[in-house]
């Protein structure tokens, strides 16, 4: 699969959203951020805006869930129009059925992990998944520093995908930027959420192409993608 670049709308001005969609258009998916309040410290929007959202890009886009019971919004946000879902494993009840739900409901099923959590305990879901999301910032803010000691954790869950034989993909969200996304891409990762390195640019779109650029030249020479 060819790297892919996913702008997080967290980093985009709130009171141009739809315009905002569109200033990225050429982008893999549009990565929504929902936010609630309890499972991170910040607010940030819901199934409603997700609706408007999709009536306003072609961009696919890329939910991710930072809420508390996920097993039960989850389903909603696929009827507003998410093509991807991401629930956190630390709050779902349920992540094997809430991941074959979200499939069954027609779309991809992404589980994602804090910093502090582990990929082993979760070796036996991944058949369960079309993506992982590897948290390489505590979640809940934008812009916050890359923490490279998930540097590691990403090539161990990639050498576990190689190891299944699978095709999830692999993604980091946090602090990618220009400066960190090649280290990334030499661990493992295909998938780059990017929220103020795309919009704090003075084009988005170009920011996006420069990105993926950059990740692909290194996943190129990757030992981890030889076939990929
Ligand atoms: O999930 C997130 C924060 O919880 C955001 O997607 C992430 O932080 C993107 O912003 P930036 O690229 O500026 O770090």
């Amino acid at each position: 699969m060819a790297v892919q670049i996913n702008p997080s709308i967290l980093s985009a001005d709130f009171s141009r959203l739809a315009e905002e969609a569109k200033a990225v258009e050429g982008a893999d998916w549009l990565h929504v951020d929902v936010m609630d309040n309890h499972f991170v410290p910040n607010l940030t929007l819901g199934v409603p805006v997700v609706e408007s959202l999709a009536k306003a890009t072609d961009t696919p886009l890329d939910c991710h869930l930072m809420i508390e019971d996920p097993d039960r919004w989850a389903p909603q946000y696929i009827e507003a129009g998410a093509g991807s879902v991401t629930f956190h494993v630390e709050a779902a009840a349920a992540p094997v059925r809430l991941a074959r739900e979200i499939r069954a409901k027609g779309a991809r099923a992404s589980m994602a992990l804090r910093p502090a959590t582990p990929i082993e305990p979760y070796e036996d879901l991944l058949p369960e998944l079309d993506m992982l999301l590897i948290m390489t910032v505590e979640p809940g803010f934008g812009g916050q520093a890359f923490l490279d000691i998930m540097l590691p954790k990403i090539r161990r869950t990639r050498e576990l995908i190689s190891k299944h034989g699978l095709q999830l993909w692999l993604q980091v969200d946090g602090g990618v930027s220009a400066s960190t996304i090649e280290q990334c891409a030499e661990a493992g990762a295909d998938v780059f959420v990017a929220g103020s390195a795309v919009y704090g640019a003075d084009d988005p779109a170009e920011a996006v192409r420069k990105l993926r650029d950059q990740a692909a030249a290194v996943t190129a020479s990757a030992a981890w993608a030889c076939g990929h």
